[in-house]
C-alpha cells in the first residue's frame, strides 16, 4: 500500500485552518482520492451524527444482488434536489426526499462546497451501519446519472471503519508510482498499489474524482471490532 503524502489545502488561504491537512492520493490514469481528517470539529461533527440518526427516516431495502433479494446491509436514505431523474441501484429506487426536510445538511453541503472549490452536488445517500456486520461490498457508483467522470464527497461520522479501494479487474494499469518513476523501469509489484485503504474518521472527508468509478472498486467491509453506529453521506453531482 502506498503512503500517502500531506500537503497543505492550497485552495484555504486562512492559517487557522492549517490543520486542515488535504491528504492527496494519484491512483494513476486519472483517477485521484483526497482525504481531509478533520473537515469538521470533533464537536460539530457529533452535533450532526446526533441529528442524522434522531431524525433521518432510515430504512433497509430488499434489494437485489447477482439475481437475488437480499436485505441491504446497512440502513439508508437519499435525498436530491427537486427535477432530476430518479435513482436507481440493485434494482431499488429510494424515495428522493428534499434538502428543505432536514435543514442540516444544507450545512454540510455548502462546507463540502467551500473546501471543493467548482463542485455543485445536488443529491446524497446517507448509509447508517449500525455496528460490526454492517458493511458495504465492493461496488463502484458508476451509475450512468452521474456522468463519466463523477466527483463524489463523502463525509463520515461517528465509529470510525476502514474504506478499501481496489483496481477493477481489466482497467489500465498505474502509469506511474508516486514517486513518479515509471513502472516500466521496475519490477511491477501491481498488487501492491492496486489495493488502498483508508480509516475514515468521525469528521473526515473523502473525495474520490476523474475515473475513480470507471477504474476503481470500493467497500466498507465488515469488522468486528467496530461495534458503534456509523453515519456516512456521499454526495453527488446528477448530470
Ligand atoms: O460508507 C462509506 O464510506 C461508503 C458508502 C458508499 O460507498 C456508497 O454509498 O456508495
Ligand atoms: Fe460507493
Amino acid at each position: 500500500m502506498l503512503k500517502l503524502k500531506a500537503v497543505s489545502e492550497p485552495t484555504n488561504p486562512n492559517p487557522s485552518d492549517n490543520a486542515k491537512k488535504t491528504q492527496r492520493l494519484d491512483l494513476g490514469s486519472g483517477s485521484e482520492v483526497l482525504y481531509i481528517p478533520k473537515f469538521l470539529s470533533y464537536d460539530e461533527a457529533w452535533k450532526f451524527f446526533d441529528y442524522l440518526n434522531d431524525h433521518i427516516p432510515w430504512t433497509r431495502p430488499t434489494i437485489r444482488v447477482f439475481g437475488r433479494s437480499c436485505l441491504q446491509p446497512r440502513d439508508t436514505c437519499y435525498v436530491a434536489s427537486a427535477g432530476l431523474p430518479d435513482l436507481i441501484y440493485s434494482g431499488y429506487q429510494p424515495k428522493a426526499y428534499s434538502w428543505d426536510d432536514f435543514p442540516p445538511l444544507k450545512d454540510i453541503l455548502d462546507a463540502v462546497h467551500k473546501a471543493l472549490p467548482g463542485s455543485r452536488f445536488n443529491s446524497l445517500l446517507l448509509n447508517r451501519y449500525k455496528g460490526s456486520n454492517d458493511y458495504v461490498s465492493w461496488h463502484a457508483d458508476d451509475e450512468k446519472l452521474y456522468g463519466p467522470a463523477p466527483e463524489i464527497a463523502s463525509v463520515s461520522f461517528g465509529c470510525e471503519r476502514e474504506f478499501l479501494l481496489k483496481k477493477k479487474p481489466g482497467a489500465s494499469s498505474q502509469e506511474r508510482r508516486s514517486d513518479g518513476e515509471p513502472m516500466s523501469k521496475r519490477v511491477k509489484k501491481s498488487n501492491l498499489v492496486d489495493q488502498h485503504s483508508f480509516t475514515l474518521k468521525h469528521g473526515s472527508l473523502l473525495v474520490m474524482r476523474g475515473h475513480t468509478q470507471r477504474d476503481w472498486l470500493h467497500s466498507v467491509p465488515k469488522r468486528a471490532k467496530a461495534d458503534a453506529t456509523r453515519i456516512n453521506l456521499t454526495f453527488r453531482h446528477i448530470v
